[in-house]
């Protein structure tokens, strides 16, 4: 257990490193359901979720230290202004925790309903909003259910800090389940605990019409972090090669149009590294 945590601490440190102002907890697949059926008792499973944000704090704490000891600024004047740096716990989909890449398709049958998601992720949620992660970030949402059951979780559980939404989409037009981004994205603008509505593990190249559109949605700060371009094999449990794979450089391009159309915090999803992030924050840094 200790050698995964020092592990993930230093994959966060990496990103950091890169120039990452926001890091996002290693909980997208944690659960307690799915811990419990591994043999874990429900405390150790809510062990593990609180352990993922310390972690990623404890990467927050080595790279601010490590920021004072060589910072120029420190050394002459004994105070450094130094960006801040937000933990967001990561809470993944129903679909990703079945684990059968329903995630990418949002299908989830008419047995599961309002109430199933819910009652999946109340705990959860209430335990990483009390974990001492800034915010909250329901990431890869295929559908307008679970948008809902999330927003109405937030609201029942007078959750106490802000959650951010972000759906993903196969098309560019819709979320993955074919519900419509408008909604989806509406559902996200009517919560007052939603701090920010995005895209993310979705091909770059379907970023710039889904941006656009969720704006007409919301003027919540728009968040995006697509994945590599490269497509998810449920069946074989591997990303392969498509067309529209990207490389930093590619992506990096993209960012200027990507802000020009509305979205303002930018990163990257699956497949894509820490120089995706160096790249990233290299362009934004020459933004005026
Ligand atoms: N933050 C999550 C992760 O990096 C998002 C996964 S999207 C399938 O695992
Ligand atoms: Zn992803």
């Amino acid at each position: 257990m200790t050698e995964y945590s020092c592990l993930i601490r230093q994959v966060h440190l990496d990103y950091l490193h890169a120039g990452a102002s926001i890091i996002i907890t290693a909980s997208y697949q944690a659960t307690i359901q799915g811990f419990v059926a591994k043999g874990l008792s429900e405390e150790e499973a809510e062990l593990l979720l609180r352990r993922s944000v310390e972690i990623a704090c404890e990467a927050r704490e080595i790279y601010f230290d490590k920021c004072t000891e060589g910072s120029l600024d420190y050394i002459e004047s004994g105070n450094i202004s130094r960006r801040p740096v937000l933990v967001a716990a990561s809470i993944g989909s129903y679909g990703a925790y079945l684990a059968d890449g329903s995630e990418y398709s949002g299908k989830y049958g008419d047995a599961v309903t309002l109430k199933t998601l819910k009652d999946f992720h109340r705990r959860r949620l209430q335990i990483l909003a009390k974990s001492g992660a800034d915010l909250i970030a329901f990431e890869t949402i295929p559908n307008k259910l679970e948008a809902k059951a999330y927003a109405e979780l937030l609201e029942e559980e007078e959750t106490n800090i802000p959650a951010w939404f972000s759906f993903n989409s196969k098309d560019g037009i819709n979320v993955v389940s074919g519900d419509s981004i408008l909604e989806c994205a509406s559902i996200a603008d009517s919560c007052k605990r939603a701090v920010a509505v995005g895209i993310n593990c979705t091909p770059p190249r379907f970023i710039h019409g889904l941006v656009l559109a969720i704006q007409k949605a919301t003027s919540k700060p728009i968040v995006i972090y697509p994945n590599s371009g490269e497509t998810y094999n449920a069946g074989l449990k591997q990303w392969t090669k498509s067309s529209g794979v990207v490389v930093d450089e590619d992506f990096v391009s993209y960012i200027g149009k990507w802000r020009e159309a509305g979205a303002s915090l930018f990163g990257g999803c699956c497949r894509t590294t820490p120089n995706t992030i160096r790249a990233i924050s290299r362009v934004l840094s020459k933004c005026p």
